[in-house]
């Protein structure tokens, strides 16, 4: 063996016979060559093993996660230490794909050493997270997220800004609603997406707008924009796991395009599962364990000494 390749087995963590993960290059790489980047939400490891197994590029820890896989109305009430509990599970999972990680409600706002220390938490929880995403306000009015983005970046923690519809703000807004629909609006966007990209981000995350307003920003940013409800021509489009696979019982928003029927799909086979209990159709000889014929006999054979 070579000193080279002995050096290199020495420094290459992984060998799992898997493509080593996409990296923030590979990614901006697609970026540049118009290749439509691949996004989808992940609770668990089942639903990251998914994404993963289709070849995703960047797998979401997103906080959305309160509203499905705990259950909540909304993403706010999320904690940091259920954040890192479920970002331990979905990371356990081997594949190409990047994670990204969001920062639950509360966890930046309060004091930029709040916010250094949760980031640091969070990237502490694995060491497969790559990058971590934060919700942004106007630049003109949410001045210390936007320092928070400015100071993680600034030592070397990749951030993706989310902006446009921003759920943890969901009150101030008046509820899940399509932003930017006046000029104003547009303009306050389109600043707060330029300041975010000037104090480092390597990509936005863009949220309920017109298909107009995406194309217009994605004219004037040089970072990929991933959308969702951000219509056709941004960079790249995420939607939440449990929509997309249709998860969950009740009509999702007009923005997402349901893959699968998982949920009914499962109703469905559990229903027969309780049915073939109930029937005593399962389980069946090939489901249960046999004995050693000397045991049995044995045991039979006590039987009858007992009885007698
Ligand atoms: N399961 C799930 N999927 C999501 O996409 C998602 C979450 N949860 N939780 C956090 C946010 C909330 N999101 C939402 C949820 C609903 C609408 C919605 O119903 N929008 C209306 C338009 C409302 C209006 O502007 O009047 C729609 O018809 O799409 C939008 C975004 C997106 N995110
Ligand atoms: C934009 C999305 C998909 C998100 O932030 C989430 O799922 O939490
Ligand atoms: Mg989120």
């Amino acid at each position: 063996m070579s000193l080279r390749f002995a050096v290199r087995r020495l420094y290459s963590t992984y060998n799992t016979g898997l493509p080593p993960a996409l990296t923030i290059p590979d990614l901006l790489r697609k970026y540049q060559q118009h290749v439509p980047i691949t996004m989808i939400t992940a609770h668990d490891y089942i639903t990251a093993k998914w994404a993963q197994d289709a070849n995703i590029d960047i797998i979401l820890i997103g906080d959305s996660l309160n509203m499905t896989a705990l259950g909540q109305s909304s993403t706010t009430s999320l904690t940091m230490s259920q954040m890192q509990h479920h970002l331990k599970s979905v990371t356990n999972s081997e594949g190409s794909s990047l994670f990204i990680c969001d920062m639950p409600q509360g966890s930046y706002e309060v004091s930029m050493r709040d916010a250094l220390d949760n980031a640091y938490k969070l990237i502490k929880s694995s060491p497969k997270v790559a990058s971590l995403k934060l919700e942004c306000g106007p630049v003109e009015k949410d001045v210390h997220s936007h320092k928070v983005v400015e100071a993680l970046c600034s030592r070397g923690i990749p951030i993706m800004g989310h902006i446009g519809l921003t759920p943890q703000r969901a009150h101030a807004m008046g509820g899940f609603k399509v932003q930017s629909n006046t000029e104003k609006d547009a303009y306050q966007l389109l600043d707060t997406a330029k300041n975010l990209e000037k104090v480092g981000c390597w990509s936005l995350l863009l949220e309920c707008v017109p298909e107009r307003i995406g194309e217009w920003l994605s004219n004037q940013v040089s970072i990929p924009i991933i959308g969702i409800g951000a219509g056709r021509a941004v960079d790249g489009q995420v939607l939440v796991v449990s929509d997309a696979l249709g998860m969950l019982p009740g009509d999702p928003p007009k923005f997402v395009q349901r893959y699968a029927q998982v949920g009914d799909l499962a109703t469905r086979a559990l229903k027969e599962y309780a049915e073939d209990v109930r029937t005593r159709s399962f389980p069946q000889d090939q489901n249960v364990f046999k004995i050693k014929k000397d045991v049995w006999n044995a045991l039979k054979n006590n039987d009858t000494h007992n009885s007698n």
